[in-house]
């Protein structure tokens, strides 16, 4: 790797540069339209037509050399070779969004100082069409003193021209590592004469200028109304739930039965005997039970990535923004919060986009409590259970209508505590929130086919791997020691599994919860959703012959109070993370007391909430 050249894309946020990097290398990094999409660098290897190699690295956007944020300070080490691993690149792609001349001039005026040499990928041409924009290539190439190749990133039109003026780049290349000890900061004067540049150049070359779309206008206006937007916010959120049960519930039903007649075929099929037990109750109820929750998982990141594409998404975070304020965050901080209804992980890396140190640290502490995908597993399997599928009126389903309530509590959950947190812990400053809205798109197909194909296989590769190896695990610990002569009880009764459940249940007993729940508790700190696939496991050990069939969702209906119920629920609204998050909140906080204190936080939520929850429903049952 060290011996190819280097090729960086550098650019404002948003303007495409990972867009391209996928057309470039075949890859597919997250591309979104809002600013920060990018948090990390990826690396890349091209080889061209004329078997030139080098190697590309796709960066966070960043307004200008000397900004902030986390995100954008890699960008800015990376550019000027400041990392102490790796020199500066050989050569730049300057990505420049066609639509928005002046404010991405100022930063390529700004990287040319670096005296790396250069090509301009004028991206978003399409768009820049569309609104009536003309620029004139050549002059601007002029102006720059570099080629500039039109590009449309998320059609890969332009990248062949592209590609062919790489070799002429790489040709020229600066020796490594002398530029950037060249390059010093820009005082005011300096900063002052480049935007002048940036604006004659920008004058120079702009043929006609279009204007915003009246779509787009007219969008906003309703979309960021002081009342409107944030009801229409509420209102979409609502309907994405009702959604994720409606719709899922076909597919989930078929999916179902074919993991329950599997396990009847299994056991039909082959004697009686550890074997068959192992792949009937172990691994086709464990890992069956999670991939049940494929459909409605896709639903959840089919609706969270067209709003990412459409760019409704920064929209959000501008309308959060006065909610966030009001506890010590900012509306930066909502994004890495939504993403972490996907999964906290991405989100607490999100957080590198917010510049003060305490917000950050807040919104990592917080991220956990919102309600990651791995919750919706267990989420929907206790709904099904004990919530009954009554209409409440409109075609609005109670259980929808309580799977919303839930993620409500996730969101009111870690706005609450971080208002406290930056009342004590995290206490200083609020920060001002300055963020881009971009245009509005409407998402391209493939785009959202390729997320949405991304998401399935990483939940299935998860079913695969840890939910896999922890059912079989879980299988062992419960199916041996085998019962002694004359026993009663069910086998699972006298295994590892049940003495290490009725451990733990002296700590639990008092939240309500059964041995059988205290045993699925510990794999599911290796990942919430294998939860499920022990308790899947479990009642399959646990069952008569007549309840091999009966889905885990009748099993659980019939074994479990209404209030030991609930009060599962709402451990898992605080419950202590899966032991990844931990380990990424470790290495983005740098702290080990910081990732202790959040574990033990969440840990003492959990507990309390539990037991609150179980004792009032109790008292009201
Ligand atoms: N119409 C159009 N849309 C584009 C083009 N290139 C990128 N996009 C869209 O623009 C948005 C931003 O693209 P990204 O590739 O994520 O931008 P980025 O520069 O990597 O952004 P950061 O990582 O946030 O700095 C996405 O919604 C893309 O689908 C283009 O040439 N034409
Ligand atoms: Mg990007």
């Amino acid at each position: 790797m060290p011996h190819l050249p280097r090729i960086a894309l550098a650019g404002v946020p948003n303007c495409g540069k990972s867009a391209l990097f996928n057309g470039l290398t075949g890859s597919r990094q997250k591309v979104a339209n809002y600013a920060g999409a990018t948090v990390e660098r990826r690396w890349g290897r091209v080889v061209l037509e004329d078997g030139t190699r080098f190697h590309i690295v796709d960066l966070p956007g960043t307004y200008s050399l000397d900004a902030a944020s986390r995100d954008q300070e890699i960008t800015r080490e990376v550019l000027l070779g400041r990392r102490a691993d790796e020199a500066p690149p050989n050569a730049l792609i300057c990505v420049m969004d066609a639509t928005n001349l002046r404010l991405h001039l100022r930063l390529v005026l700004d990287v040319k100082r670096l005296g790396i040499p250069f090509v301009v990928a004028l991206n978003m041409v399409d768009l820049a069409e569309r609104n009536g924009t003309r620029i004139d290539v050549a002059r601007l190439s002029q102006e720059l003193g570099a080629p500039v190749i039109p590009t449309v990133a998320v059609r890969r039109a332009g990248l062949e021209e592209l590609r062919r003026r790489l070799p002429e780049l790489l040709a020229g290349m600066a020796p490594r590592a002398a530029a950037a000890d060249d390059y010093t900061p820009l005082d005011t004067a300096g900063l002052r004469a480049l935007q002048k540049r940036a604006r004659e150049i920008a004058a120079a070359v702009m043929i006609a200028e279009g204007a915003a779309s009246r779509i787009s206008r007219s969008l906003d206006a309703v979309l960021l109304h002081r009342v409107l937007g944030p009801l229409a916010l509420l209102a979409l959120v609502f309907v994405v739930f009702q959604a994720v049960f409606a719709w899922a519930e076909t597919p989930m039903g078929w999916i179902d039965s074919g993991v329950s007649w599997l396990a009847v075929w299994v056991k039909g099929l082959l004697p009686e005997g550890w074997l068959t037990s192992l792949l009937a109750d172990g691994v086709i109820a464990g890992v069956g039970s999670v991939i049940v929750f494929l459909p409605q998982i896709l639903i959840l990141f089919f609706f969270i990535l067209l709003m990412e594409q459409s760019g409704y998404m920064a929209r959000a975070a501008f309308i959060m923004d006065r909610l966030m304020r009001s506890v010590g965050l900012n509306g930066r901080a909502f994004l890495p919060l939504l993403s972490s209804v996907a999964c906290a992980i991405p989100g607490i890396m999100a957080t590198r986009v917010i510049d003060d140190p305490r917000d950050r640290l807040t919104t990592i502490l917080v991220a956990p409590l919102m309600t990651c995908s791995a919750r919706l597993p267990i989420y929907t399997l206790i709904i099904a259970a004990v919530i009954p599928n009554d209409d409440i009126g409109a075609g609005l389903g109670l259980q929808g209508l309580v799977l919303f309530g839930l993620y409500v509590a996730g969101i009111v959950n870690a706005l609450v505590i971080a208002a406290i947190l930056r009342l004590t812990v995290t206490r200083g400053g609020a920060q001002s929130f300055l963020m881009e809205l971009p245009k509005y798109q409407l998402p391209a197909l493939r785009d959202l086919a390729l997320g949405l194909l991304s998401r399935a296989k990483s939940f299935l590769t998860r079913a695969g791997t840890t939910i896999l190896l922890a059912s079989v695990a879980l299988w062992l610990l419960a199916s041996f020691p085998e019962p002694p002569d004359g026993a009663t009880e069910p086998a699972i009764y006298y295994s590892f599994a049940a003495m290490i459940g009725r451990a733990l249940s002296y700590v639990f007993a008092p939240v309500g919860f059964t041995w059988e729940m205290c045993i699925a508790l510990v794999p599911g700190m290796a990942a919430r959703e294998v939860a499920v696939g022990a308790l899947g496991t479990v009642y399959a050990l646990a069952g008569t012959g007549e309840s091999l069939t009966a889905s885990l969702v009748e099993t659980l209906r019939n074994a479990w109070s209404l209030p030991t119920a609930l009060a599962f629920l709402a451990w898992y609204v605080y419950a202590p993370m899966c032991f990844s998050t931990l380990a990424v909140s470790r290495r983005e906080t740098n702290s080990r007391g910081w990732t202790v204190f959040q574990f033990g936080y969440l840990m003492v939520l959990a507990y309390v909430a539990a037991g609150a929850t179980y004792w009032i429903a109790r008292a009201l049952a």
